[in-house]
């Protein structure tokens, strides 16, 4: 079996994978992208867009099959999309899974069975990603969902709309994870109890096992400070406790790889990993686990190792730039928006201010009854500037943002007092959230 060499080898087609490949062809290197399932990786497949789907805001009565394949069409002419930019960039893609068997080369089984594909390069790029989860063609009667982290939210409020009974099983004392302000993850846990769904924090299931008479599952939890047992029946069972790295098929050793001890890729702030040429993006290398964190693992890459030849600026890129305005929003109806560095890796021995109001003070929510949530910012009282600030709110994402570029910028929470905002808009609330409650607190260092 001969090797086939390039300039550049992808395996996965991430959120990085895709578009570092179309790039460094342009660049008029050769290029080989390694993908076992889709084009597009999870985010279109079966992450964000493909869990964004599941209503056309025309039905009353819910058909799930029709909201399936309208999800499915989506997906499909997005994943296109991709394909097409690849083909068209003259990229060789290989349709099988890879895996190292030396310090730059992969031997890929192809899908479509045949002979393995032995590949090598000058650069190896791992953007294989963590592990999917899984589609219904029903609503399920009760959905037990085991995790109250994003996945375990937006998947709840989701099937609770539906018409499903459900109840979010959540092993720590309160909802969201652990980089989130816990005021928030407390509003957060009042609007999806409001919206139905039962939520059992402090609660860890002892085992599952199938009902005698139903064959469905049964789940036994001890639940609360007592720790009192409690067995739910379900209909379906969704596991939202966290993703899994694919490096376990990857066979890292045979390129000397390192790892953490839960399968991460160990990576510098550049993204290289401890063996020269190879380099990896994406949330293979661990969280904050977004698709924008990988798109920028892309440019990362494509500035230090990549660059255009108009590109201005030189200086070594690292994830250590984006780290203080890392955003995430997550879609639940209202929203919950955050953007800056999680409270507990800011200094324990600093006292920070905070300003925080009810969303039911924005005049854009009393119009559009609209009113669930709160908005909090978080100041650094020698600076004035805004190192954390977190929202639920229907527009959350978007308020969010327009902080963020704040603070990008480095503006102080006064410019955004007295910034001209166009009324009545949902932004306006940035001139406000500063006459509500004001508290100095020591934010940093208390959440596990
Ligand atoms: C339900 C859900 C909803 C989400 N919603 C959002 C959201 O709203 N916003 C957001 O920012 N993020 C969201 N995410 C997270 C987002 O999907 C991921 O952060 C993003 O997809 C990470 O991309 P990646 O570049 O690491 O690669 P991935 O998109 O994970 O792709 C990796 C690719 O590698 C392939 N692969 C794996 N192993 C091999 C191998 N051995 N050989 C060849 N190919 C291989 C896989 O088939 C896959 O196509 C969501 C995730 C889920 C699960
Ligand atoms: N809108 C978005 O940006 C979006 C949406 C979906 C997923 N994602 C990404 O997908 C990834 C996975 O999301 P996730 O929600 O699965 O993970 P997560 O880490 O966000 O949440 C997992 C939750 O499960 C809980 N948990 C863990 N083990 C448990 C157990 N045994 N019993 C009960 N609870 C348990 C944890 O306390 C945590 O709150 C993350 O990287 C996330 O950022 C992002």
């Amino acid at each position: 079996m001969s090797t086939k060499h390039y300039n550049a080898l992808i395996l996965g087609s991430g959120q990085a994978g895709t578009p570092l490949a179309t790039h460094i062809k342009s660049l008029g290197q050769s290029v080989c992208l390694v993908e076992r399932a889709h084009i597009a990786g999870y985010c279109v497949n079966e992450g964000c867009t493909s869990t964004r789907l599941w209503g056309d805001g025309a039905e009353v009565k819910i058909d799930m099959e029709k909201v399936r394949q309208r999800k499915r069409d989506i997906v499909t002419s997005f994943r296109g999309g991709s394909e097409k930019r690849l083909e068209n960039a003259g990229v060789d893609v290989v349709v099988g899974s890879a895996r190292f068997v030396g310090t730059r080369e992969v031997d890929v089984t192809l899908n479509k069975g045949g002979e393995v594909r032995s590949l090598s390069a000058d650069k190896v790029f791992v953007n294989v990603g963590c592990r999917p989860i899984q589609e219904l063609g029903q609503v399920p009667s009760h959905l037990v969902v085991i995790g109250g982290g994003v996945i375990g939210l937006e998947f709840s409020q989701l099937f609770r709309r539906l018409g499903a009974k459900v109840t979010i099983i959540q092993r720590g004392p309160r909802l969201l994870g652990k980089r989130d302000d816990p005021e928030l993850a407390e509003c957060m846990y009042s609007i999806l109890t409001e919206d139905g769904i039962d939520i059992l924090l402090n609660s860890t299931i002892q085992h599952i096992s199938p009902d005698t008479d139903t064959r469905l599952p049964l789940v036994s939890t001890r639940t609360g400070p007592d720790q009192h047992e409690k067995e739910l029946k379900a209909s379906h069972i969704l596991i939202a406790t966290g993703r899994t790295p694919n490096t376990d098929t990857l066979n890292l050793q045979a390129a000397g790889i390192k790892t953490t001890s839960t399968g991460h890729i160990i990576i510098t702030p550049s993204l290289a990993t401890n063996i020269p040429g190879v380099y990896t993006l994406g949330d293979v290398k661990g969280g904050p686990g977004f698709t924008h964190v990988s798109y920028d693992d892309f440019r990362i890459v494509r500035d230090n190792l990549y660059p255009h030849p108009n590109q201005l600026s030189k200086s070594v890129r690292t994830t250590e730039d984006r780290a203080p305005f890392v955003p995430s929003t997550t879609f639940t109806d209202p929203q919950f928006a955050t953007v800056g560095p999680p409270l507990a890796s800011l200094s324990k021995e600093k006292t920070y201010v905070t300003y925080s109001m009810p969303t039911s003070w924005i005049a854009r929510g009393l119009e559009t009854d609209e009113t669930r949530g709160m908005l909090k910012a978080v100041i650094d009282p020698e600076t004035d500037k805004i190192v954390n600030f977190s929202a639920i709110a229907v527009e959350a994402g978007e308020i969010m943002c327009v902080v963020q570029m704040a603070m990008m910028g480095g503006l102080t929470w006064m410019d955004s007092r007295d910034g001209v905002f166009a009324h009545p808009g949902w932004i306006e609330c940035l001139n406000n959230v500063w006459g509500g409650e004001r508290r100095e607190v020591r934010v940093g260092g208390e959440r596990t």
